[in-house]
């Protein structure tokens, strides 16, 4: 069998196209433009890429961009005195903080310092406890990415077996509660997991998000899942050039998925396209606006 490649990149830009098509309407019919803040502490050449895509595409969607670049040894006070300007300024609707923070600074502290309703992250224990309990959240970008690829491919989700590989609070842990919502029955996986393939083995879905590159093997993977490749690994490529890899051997899994998606061009795209939607979804809700339709969970 050869997998179905999932073209995160194609369906990003239909997102961004509806993004486009709503901040238009809300900017027409009710004189607001989405705004979006993005900080970043520190010069890690990676985040300054995503910082830097993110604003040229927050642009190109017709919504407003604020940038605030602060040096690695910033104070956590003055973190903290910009996230209480931004969370106090009418012309932002969305605020995001680019992880990981220096050493110095505590980062739950600053994540709780930002209003749930600008937590376009969703990252604040607020909105953590909504999506966990059910109630209307704001859903971190990369995990709702991952769904709306998932739902796209297979569509009615529920009573399916999902393996989420990886626990943290920014993907593994989100991941596994959107699933849970759409009634898949799903198994979260880690470092302290017994028999990692054969867990692999009976799912129907597989979420990676390790930061370990290609540790997930072909034959791990049941015939016809549908495999989400979260990871990005930059490796050592031909001559002195890198190249970019997921968690996920690709060539080897892709003989025997169903469907898989790619690295670049796949769960990458998505995460700042639903970054994007959630900043709209934010500026809706705060002005009590009509919400756009199928880009929330
Ligand atoms: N495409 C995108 O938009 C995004 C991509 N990423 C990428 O996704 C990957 C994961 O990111 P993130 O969740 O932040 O990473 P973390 O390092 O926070 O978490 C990694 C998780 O993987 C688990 N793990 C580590 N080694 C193993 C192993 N040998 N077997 C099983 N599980 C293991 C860890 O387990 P334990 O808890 O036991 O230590 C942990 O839960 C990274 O490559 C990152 O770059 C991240 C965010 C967005
Ligand atoms: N507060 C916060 N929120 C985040 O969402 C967040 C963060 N911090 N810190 C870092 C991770 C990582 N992340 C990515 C976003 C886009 C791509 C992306 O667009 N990747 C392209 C390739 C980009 C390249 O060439 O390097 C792709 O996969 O095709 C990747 C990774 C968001 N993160």
């Amino acid at each position: 069998m050869t997998a179905t490649i999932i073209d995160g990149k194609a369906f990003a830009g239909r997102i961004r196209a509806q993004v486009a098509q709503h901040v238009a309407r809300i900017k027409s019919d009710h004189g607001v433009t989405p705004g979006l803040a993005v900080v970043l502490v520190g010069e890690d050449p990676a985040s300054q890429v995503y910082v830097r895509s993110k604003g040229k595409q927050t642009g190109e969607a017709g919504m407003a961009s604020f940038e605030h670049r602060l040096d690695a040894g910033t104070a956590q006070e003055d973190l903290l005195a910009l996230v209480a300007q931004l969370n106090a300024d009418p012309a932002v609707h969305g605020i995001l903080v680019q992880l990981p923070l220096p050493d110095h600074i505590e980062t739950d502290a600053v994540l709780a310092a930002i209003d749930p309703a600008k937590d376009v992250d969703g990252f604040h224990v607020s909105n953590v406890g909504l999506l966990a309990t059910g109630q209307k959240a704001m859903v971190p970008c990369t995990p709702l990415g991952c769904l709306m690829m998932l739902r796209d491919h297979l569509g009615d989700l529920s009573g399916r077996e999902a393996v989420v590989i990886g626990r943290s609070n920014i993907v593994g842990k989100p991941m596994a509660q959107l699933l849970l919502g759409d009634s898949c029955t799903v198994t979260v996986a880690h470092s302290r997991t017994r028999d990692l393939p054969e867990v692999v083995r009976r799912a129907e879905i597989v979420v990676a998000a390790v930061g370990r590159p290609e540790m997930v093997k072909g034959d791990w993977i049941a015939p016809g899942a549908t495999v989400i490749d979260v990871g990005i690994n930059r490796v050592a490529g031909e001559g002195d050039k890198t190249r970019l890899v997921g968690d996920v051997e690709f060539t080897a899994a892709a003989q025997v998925a169903g469907a898989i998606t790619p690295v670049p061009g796949g769960v990458g795209p998505m995460t700042i396209a639903c970054l994007l939607a959630n900043t709209v979804t934010a500026c809706c809700r705060i002005h009590g606006l009509p919400e756009p339709e199928g880009l929330t969970a």
